[in-house]
């Protein structure tokens, strides 16, 4: 897939995601416990006789209600109450410390009510177990986590979770640590419903139809929490997809460099080789007019040219025939090169007739060095064991035009050919005015 198409079409799903998250939290995703006869076995009633007061209580069932029914007597006991109690826990099962967790739940719905008294509270308390704070052994060191409360109509009562408090008189007789005097329902072992802590002496029927807890699946913090981790690991995925094409990309520019860089080196060859065409004489390999044209144009001081001609070559052709000619121009050509400075430069001015240019090399350099040559080729063994001489045209550049200095030397070597050949010549240049030598 396209990688434009593949990130809307991630960008579309994680929208969706998120939305759905929220809409499911908000609207949907919701979970009960309810409480009540039909579906709650461990249900006791206790009343402050157990505490060494003389009410008492009876719990009954009628109607898929609770009723209890209670008769408080006042006596030595100060706080004397009628309570039934709903049990979590198992003291026979291993884990005894192990209760409900009532944490997820946002609110508690009551549906209980004095059926002989309008004005009196009731008080619901959950009893949560931690082993920071609590034994097994003694229910009393089992956080009291509640709230006290006026029923009113016949209305289920709608308490929020967290409006429930510790009570302080437990936090006093325990004396408990500040750090653990916050209400926790993660451990719920009882849950108690009660007459108020104002109770006073007579008879009280409290009828309990249904405890119901109600809250999400899951808390807002930890739908935060996913579409945090979602978005976040989208994210790095994305960088990681990212950071993967970028190096694919940084190889495939990489390699099409590369590419370029050789079409290059070939084009800067193949153009090299051109100009060499253009400018190389193809039997020889020495530069031809074109090529030593450009010696020309260079400032410098001291110039000087040899024209070299090989006498009577026509004879040779005519005798040996033009394969043998064209081996001995070659090889007079690398013999010339060879027996000069490397930064002189030969041209094959036509035929059999050369051009040796020398930058900064005086007129009678010069005319050493054609000497030189002059002798070289004479004394050289040839192809077929023939033998040559040449005669040579020495020029060296005054205040004149490139083309009047060359014709000097040209002529020059015309007088060479007129002397007998096999010889050098010198054109003098004084002031403008042409000296021979
Ligand atoms: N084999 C061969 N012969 C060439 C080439 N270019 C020119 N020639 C021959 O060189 C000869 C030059 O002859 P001429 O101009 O009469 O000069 P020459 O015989 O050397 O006589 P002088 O220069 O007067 O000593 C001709 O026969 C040309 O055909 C070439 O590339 N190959």
């Amino acid at each position: 897939m396209e990688r434009r198409k593949l990130y809307n079409v991630a960008l579309v799903f994680l929208l969706v995601v998120t939305f759905l998250a929220i809409a499911l939290q908000f609207f949907l995703l919701e979970r009960t416990l309810i409480l009540q006869p039909d579906n709650t076995d461990r249900v006791s009633v206790i009343a402050d006789e157990s505490v060494g007061g003389d009410s008492v209580a009876k719990l009954t069932t009628e109607d898929d209600s609770w009723l209890l029914e209670c008769n408080i007597i006042a006596s030595d006991y100060n706080w004397p109450f009628c309570e039934l109690s709903i049990s979590f826990f198992d003291l026979q099962q291993e884990g005894a410390n192990k209760g409900v967790d009532l944490s997820y739940f946002s609110s508690v719905h009551i549906k209980a009510r004095y059926l002989n008294k309008q004005h009196e509270s009731i008080r619901f308390q959950l009893r949560n177990f931690s082993s920071k704070y609590s034994r097994v052994d003694s229910q009393s060191t089992w956080k009291y986590v509640g709230i006290e409360y006026w029923p009113g109509s016949t209305e289920a009562k709608k308490i929020p979770m967290r409006s429930l408090q510790v009570a302080t008189w437990w936090i006093i007789e325990q004396k408990l640590a500040v750090e653990h005097t916050v209400p926790e329902v993660d451990n719920v072992m009882m849950l108690e419903l009660a007459t108020g802590n104002n109770v006073k002496p007579g008879k009280y029927v409290i009828e309990l139809e249904y405890i119901k807890f109600v809250g999400k699946y899951f808390s807002n913090n930890q739908v935060l929490f996913f579409l945090i981790v979602l978005w976040a690991g989208s994210a790095v995925c994305f960088l990681l997809f990212n950071l993967k094409w970028s190096r694919q990309q940084l190889g495939k520019t990489k390699k099409k460099a590369e590419e370029l860089r050789q079409l290059n080196q070939l084009l800067n060859v193949k153009t090299k080789e051109l100009k060499d065409k253009a400018e190389r004489d193809p039997l020889t390999g020495a530069l031809n007019r074109a090529g030593i044209k450009k010696v020309f144009t260079k400032e410098l001081e001291v110039l000087s040219v040899i024209f070299i001609d090989i006498d009577h070559f026509k004879s040779i052709n005519d005798k040996y025939g033009h394969g043998v000619g064209d081996e001995i121009l070659k090889n007079f050509s690398e013999t010339i090169s060879k027996n000069c400075r490397y930064t002189d430069f030969l041209a094959r001015w036509g035929g059999e007739e050369f051009l040796l240019v020398c930058p900064n090399t005086s007129l009678t350099d010069a005319y050493d060095l054609a000497k030189a040559l002059c002798q070289i080729i004479r004394e050289k063994s040839w192809a077929k064991g023939i033998k040559l001489t040449s005669s040579f045209g020495v020029a060296q550049r005054g205040d004149e035009s490139a083309w009047e200095f060359i014709e000097r030397a040209d002529k020059a070597l015309y007088a060479a050919k007129a002397r007998g050949r096999d010889q050098v010549v010198v054109s003098g240049y004084r002031e403008g005015k042409i000296t021979g030598r």
